[in-house]
């Protein structure tokens, strides 16, 4: 079910109420209305309940709201609320969620899609799908995990695999894959399915080989869908999500890889999930999402 954007949640340090230069993001948002980017929440752990995780990303969305409202106002960026589930299937919510956010990707530079569990990336893909019929679509995800588990209906575990099974020309290029986090089937998946990857061992900073294989990777496709797990980046920086990485990735990493992507101009959608606030502490990963989600829509 669709939920319009809750305008109270955009609030923060108000210095100035007629002088734009000292204006910050809540001051700016619209609601309902277009704008540069398009901002739409899939506050849903569904996916994570039944991948078996901890519970609690149904509040991410609104937390990241929260900490985005305070920054200073770079962004043109409107707010179209929340998806929340309450079909008998979570495939039923990511078409209505996919249905809402073809529609803002033809209206915007950018929409961003604000988990919520991973299950996001294969409603993000089905919103790709349809707007962009001919084109080809790679998918670029910064992610401790594969998430291409085999199983008859979607979960946060599955997102990957679902795209790959439905098309047989399309490569996933994920980065940030821990071995500790991954089972050797879910590397055997990969290593037969068009995956490449890059360990999280390989990215203690952006070497020119790993920018080198994004160029490529890149340069192979006409449309990029991007999406970033929140549980690749170290738990130290991001204890609030439900699988929680050690020997994880720092926020520099993921702001330097999220940058050579996004300067690539073939990035309609960016999606962000498994931001858990149950979990959070002093809610530095809702900031940390919120900090990534800046930049990059700038
Ligand atoms: N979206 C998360 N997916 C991971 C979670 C791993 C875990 O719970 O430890 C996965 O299914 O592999
Ligand atoms: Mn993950
Ligand atoms: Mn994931």
């Amino acid at each position: 079910m669709h939920q319009e954007a809750d305008q109270t949640l955009w609030t923060g340090r108000l210095d100035s109420e007629d002088v734009p230069a000292h204006f910050r993001q809540f001051q700016t948002v619209k609601f309902s209305r277009q704008a540069d980017v398009a901002w739409l929440g899939y506050a849903i752990d569904e996916g994570v309940r039944l991948n078996k995780g901890r519970m609690g990303a149904a509040a991410g969305p609104d937390a990241i709201r929260r900490a985005f409202a305070g920054l200073p106002a770079r962004v043109d960026v409107s707010d179209y609320g929340n998806v929340v589930h309450d079909h008998d299937t979570l495939i039923e919510t990511q078409r209505e969620y996919a249905e809402i956010a073809a529609g803002l990707m033809k209206d915007s530079r950018l929409t961003l899609l604000v988990g919520g569990g991973h299950d996001i990336a294969y409603a993000q893909y089905m919103a790709m799908k349809q707007v962009y019929k001919k084109q080809k679509i790679g998918v670029i995800n910064i992610d401790a995990h594969f998430d291409n588990r085999e199983e008859v209906s979607p979960t946060s575990g599955t997102s990957f695999r679902y795209m790959l099974e439905e098309d047989d020309a399309l490569r996933y290029f994920v980065l940030g894959i821990q071995e500790a986090g991954n089972t050797q089937a879910l590397f055997d998946y990969a290593a037969a399915n068009r995956t490449s990857y890059v360990l999280a061992d390989h990215l203690e900073h952006v070497s020119e080989d790993v920018e080198r294989q994004l160029h490529e990777f890149i340069r192979a496709h006409d449309v990029i869908l991007f999406t970033i797990c929140m549980d690749v980046i170290d738990s130290a920086y991001a204890p609030g999500v439900s699988a929680s990485a050690v020997f994880g990735l720092t926020p520099q990493v993921v702001a330097r890889l999220s940058q050579i992507v996004m300067q690539s101009g073939k990035v309609p959608s960016v999606s962000i999930a498994e931001v858990n606030p149950a979990y959070d502490a002093d809610n530095r990963t809702a900031k940390l999402a919120a900090h990534l989600l800046y930049r990059i829509a700038q």
